[in-house]
């Protein structure tokens, strides 16, 4: 059985001092009901996505943390070293104590231009790491109104994982469907659409690379996840988790958040 995933990006939110307030909300949170006696035994896990200059302060607060909560990195460059200047290295993701990174998010596509190609050799790099990359994938909202979702998403999978063996997708892949439109703008994606989507791209998975490797797979759903919608994505049998991002930035949001992904797995 798949586990369910709670990531939250931060995005370029969050000084390091901000980033130890933050934790010291937050874990107090988790020593109190009702998540005292469910994390850790729960096929919940978490993920935090700081920026780079949080993630030491960040490692160090999770110390404390239940099992099932982890740190992930919001990209990385493919190469493992070189003259590039303002890049980080999986190696150096991996020191800084993550478990995941996010490869092919949206904002990195539309303002930085990463390309298809670029995330790809990205998820390579991370899958000759210990890291498991969080493959970024969805529509624009010009895209969508031209009834091209389908294609544009298959295209972003399939590319992103050009050259991944089957095998390593359940254990060390996870996909994320943002549609671009629903990102940051309070319109999510209605259950029916996400879970649609999120099928979608399963069953291109099972069609290319099998059916072990689909089934396995995890498939989250992100754009303007909060507590009042997260139960109703969370139930659906194709969306194994969330891709949190304005939520995420307050101790309180998340929690809620987490607190209904526990009930939904109750
Ligand atoms: O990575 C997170 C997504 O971009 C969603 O952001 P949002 O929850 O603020 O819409």
């Amino acid at each position: 059985m798949r586990k369910m995933l709670i990531a939250g990006n931060w995005k370029m939110h969050m000084t390091a001092g901000e980033t130890e307030q933050f934790f010291r909300e937050f874990m107090a949170s988790l020593r109190q009901p009702p998540f005292r006696e469910a994390l850790g035994r729960s096929r919940l896990e978490v993920a935090l996505f700081p920026p780079f200059t949080s993630l030491y302060v960040a490692a160090f607060a999770l110390e404390e943390a239940p099992r099932g909560f982890s740190l992930g990195a919001q990209t990385v460059h493919w190469e493992t070293h070189g003259a590039f200047t303002g890049e980080i290295s999986p190696a150096m993701v991996e020191e800084s104590g993550c478990r995941y990174c996010l490869v092919g998010h949206s904002e990195r596509r539309h303002l930085f231009g990463e390309t298809d190609e670029m995330t790809n050799l990205k998820v390579r790099a991370l899958l000759a790491t210990s890291l498991r990359p969080v493959l970024c994938v969805g529509e624009t909202l010009a895209e969508r109104e031209r009834g091209e979702t389908f294609t544009v998403v298959r295209r972003q999978l399939l590319k992103g994982l050009e050259s991944v063996p089957a095998h390593r997708l359940g254990q060390d892949v996870v996909v994320a469907y943002e549609p671009v439109w629903a990102i940051g703008t309070g319109k999510t994606a209605s259950d029916d659409d996400a879970q649609e989507v999120c099928h979608f791209l399963r069953s291109v998975v099972g069609d290319q690379l099998g059916a072990e490797g689909a089934e396995s797979l995890r498939v989250l759903y992100g754009g303007s996840v909060k507590a009042e919608n997260s139960a109703g994505l969370m139930a659906r049998p194709d969306i194994d988790g969330a891709l949190v991002g304005g939520a995420s930035l307050k101790s309180d949001s998340f929690l809620a958040i987490l607190r209904e992904s526990l009930s939904a797995l109750a």
